[in-house]
This record gives C-alpha cells, sequence and structure tokens, in this order.
C-alpha cells in the first residue's frame, strides 16, 4: 500500500517520469510553522547529480505546497507536497523495455500490473519517490522538539574508507552497496505498542520501505548472536534508566528505553550497474546480454542518510502523537 502510520499518516504518489511525485499527510498537528526554506537542507542533502557515485540527473527538488498550509501554518487539514519531474529521459527506458532488469521491480511490476505500470525510471518503484519520504521527515522533525535524529554512512563496498569503496566500484565500472547507521538522542522511555507495534517492527516496516534496503539490525544486532548474556545485557545504572552499554540500542521490550536508539541499514549495490549483464529479453525469448545506459547512482547508499532520518522522524512522529492521544484518554 502506498500509505504508511496510524495519527501521522502519509501517502505517497508518483511516478519518476510521470509530472510529479507527491505526499498527503494526514493527522498532521495544526499550528507548525512551515515555509519552504524549511525543506532545502535535507532536499539538499538527499539531491542526485551532487556528488561524486550519484545519478546526475538534477532535480530542482522545489516542494510546492498543495494543501494544508495557511499563513505558514499547517491547518491541520491533509497537507499535500508535490515535487516536479522536469529531468527525465524516457527514451533510455523505452530503449531498454524488452530486457527487465535484473534486480529492479521492471520483471514483477510487468507481471503483477499484467504491462500497465509506468517503467520509466522505474515509475512508482524508482527511488525519486524518497524526495516526498524527506519532505514527510522535515514535519514530522517539527513535532519531535528536543528530539536529535542524525544518520551517517559507515561502510561503503566493505570499505570503512567511503572514498576508496566508491573507487572500488569507479575501477570495476560496477555498482556497490553499503551500511548507513541511525542514531537518535533525547528520546523519552515508553514509546513503542507491542506485541506487533513494537519500536523494532514499526521501524523495520518503514525502512524496508525504502527501496533497495535489504537489511536492519539494532544495537548490537547480529553480532548479539555471539556474545554472553552476560556481557550483552545493558546494566542499568541510575533511576533513569540509563545503562552503561546499549547493546540493546535502545529499545527493550519494544519499548524505547530512554537511551540512545541506534540502528544500521544495509543498501544493495544498485541493480542498474554500468557492467554488461545478463537477463531474459521478452521479445527474443532468450537469455541475452545487455548493459544499461540510464542515469543512475553508482552507490545509493550515499544517498540515503536523509531519507532514513526521515522515515525515522515520521515514525517517532506518530508513536509520539499516539502516545500523547493514550494519555489524555487515561
Ligand atoms: C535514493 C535512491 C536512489 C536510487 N537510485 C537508483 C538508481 O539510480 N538506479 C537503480 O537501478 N536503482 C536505484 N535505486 C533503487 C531502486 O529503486 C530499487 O532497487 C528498485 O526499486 C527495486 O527495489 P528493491 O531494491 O527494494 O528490491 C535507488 C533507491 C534510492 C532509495
Ligand atoms: C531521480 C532520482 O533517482 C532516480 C532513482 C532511480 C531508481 O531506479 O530508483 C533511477 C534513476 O532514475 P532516472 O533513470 O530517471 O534518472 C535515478 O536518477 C531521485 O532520487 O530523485
Amino acid at each position: 500500500m502506498n500509505s504508511f502510520g496510524r495519527l501521522f499518516r502519509i501517502n505517497i504518489f508518483g511516478e519518476s517520469h510521470g509530472p510529479s511525485v507527491g505526499i498527503i499527510i494526514d493527522g498532521c498537528p495544526a499550528g507548525l510553522a512551515l515555509n519552504e526554506d524549511d525543506f532545502v537542507t535535507d532536499i539538499e542533502r538527499r539531491k542526485g547529480g551532487m556528488q561524486k557515485g550519484t545519478t546526475p540527473r538534477k532535480e530542482d527538488d522545489k516542494p510546492i505546497f498543495l494543501s494544508g498550509i495557511f499563513n505558514g501554518k499547517t491547518t491541520g487539514a491533509p497537507l499535500t507536497i508535490v515535487f516536479e519531474n522536469k529531468n527525465t529521459r524516457s527514451s533510455d527506458y523505452e530503449k531498454g523495455r524488452e530486457v527487465p532488469r535484473p534486480g529492479h521491480a521492471d520483471f514483477v511490476a510487468n507481471k503483477k500490473f499484467g504491462g500497465f505500470e509506468d517503467f520509466r525510471g522505474g515509475g512508482h518503484f524508482s527511488g525519486r519517490l524518497t524526495v516526498c519520504l524527506v519532505a514527510a521527515g522535515v514535519v514530522a522533525k517539527k513535532i519531535l522538539q528536543g528530539i536529535n535524529i542524525t544518520s551517517t554512512i559507515t561502510e561503503i563496498g566493505g570499505e570503512k574508507n567511503i572514498e576508496a569503496g566508491l573507487q572500488k566500484a569507479i575501477d570495476a565500472k560496477d555498482s556497490v552497496g553499503g551500511i548507513v547507521e541511525c542514531k537518535v538522542t533525547g528520546l523519552p522511555i515508553g514509546l513503542g505498542e507491542p506485541f506487533f507495534d513494537s519500536v523494532e517492527s514499526v521501524l523495520a516496516h518503514a525502512v524496508f520501505s525504502i527501496p533497495a534496503i535489504k537489511g536492519i539490525e539494532f544495537g548490537a544486532g547480529f553480532a548479539a548472536a555471539k556474545m554472553f548474556g552476560s556481557v550483552h545485557n545493558d546494566a542499568i545504572v541510575d533511576a533513569t534508566g540509563k545503562t552503561a552499554t546499549n547493546y540493546a540500542g535502545g529499545i527493550v521490550g519494544g519499548i524505547s528505553n530512554g537511551n540512545e536508539l541506534v540502528f544500521r541499514v544495509v543498501v544493495k549495490p544498485t541493480s542498474s550497474t554500468p557492467l554488461e549483464q545478463e537477463s531474459w529479453n521478452w521479445q527474443t525469448q532468450q537469455v541475452e546480454k545487455f548493459s544499461i545506459k540510464g542515469r543512475h547512482d553508482l552507490c545509493i547508499a550515499l544517498r540515503v542518510p536523509p531519507v532514513l532520518e526521515a522515515v525515522t522522524a515520521m515514525v517517532l512522529a506518530d508513536f509520539f502523537l499516539l502516545e500523547q492521544k493514550t494519555k489524555r484518554l487515561l
């Protein structure tokens, strides 16, 4: 589905080569001061064409507000923001239509939607739609006063040195993946709604909606499997619940424990690699060699940090609103 969240509920729409992509945020509290300048920093951080290893497709990514803002403040009605697509080059995709790209959604989208899907630029499956998530994050962060969310790339192409990892891809004329870490400070104890809406569950749900994300781990994550319980347990050192270590990553029992929330995600190597590949050709009904000519990110992970922060903000804002609502009912 294209909607997510319970009280802070988003709906995203659009295709990479359609007129625009956009977002409707329902349940956004009234009275938040919001203008175009608020979006600049995060939108610029996500932009393609700005740094080595990212798509040369440059869009101005100017937010256009269609509803939900009046006199510079949110009204409480659905907030609709769109971003125009002005720099499309659909001919790249029309030429390659007969060969579904391995690793991209071309084949499955065709089977699921019977050939009616907009395949240009990956259509609705494109990373282009993550500009909408970033916009939601900007609004969500306004609800999260005193909470700080930061994401950093910790690994590219298996290298801790990001430049070296990227150079590996450039030298091999291939794409690479990476790991991005997200940390949140200032969270209170008590966010999360177990059983099924634990903080891990909802964050993972939202994070896996970001195209190209293939894994997530919280705190010590997979390394916990090799640890003793006495080591993995985070000793509580004061009445606020502060812990000496943070192997849990700030979540216990699906509920935030007041320590730093820490998780990492795996970003796969871009499927649209410049290297020659093989795939099934729908026309010739044979496996054929082909190479992709479009404008692609050599390393998607380079563009993920602001998207990850945004999705985290969106999820946490929803938990906050839910928590307040629960409290009001008591
Ligand atoms: C910010 C961002 C940019 C992306 N850029 C590209 C790209 O240039 N080329 C590409 O093939 N995939 C790109 N992707 C990933 C594809 O959209 C994704 O692999 C595809 O939709 C299939 O989904 P999956 O990888 O989650 O299975 C990007 C993803 C994100 C989040
Ligand atoms: C446009 C963006 O990224 C696009 C994400 C994408 C994909 O397959 O996900 C493929 C490329 O699209 P195109 O071939 O149309 O240039 C990227 O440029 C963006 O992030 O704003």
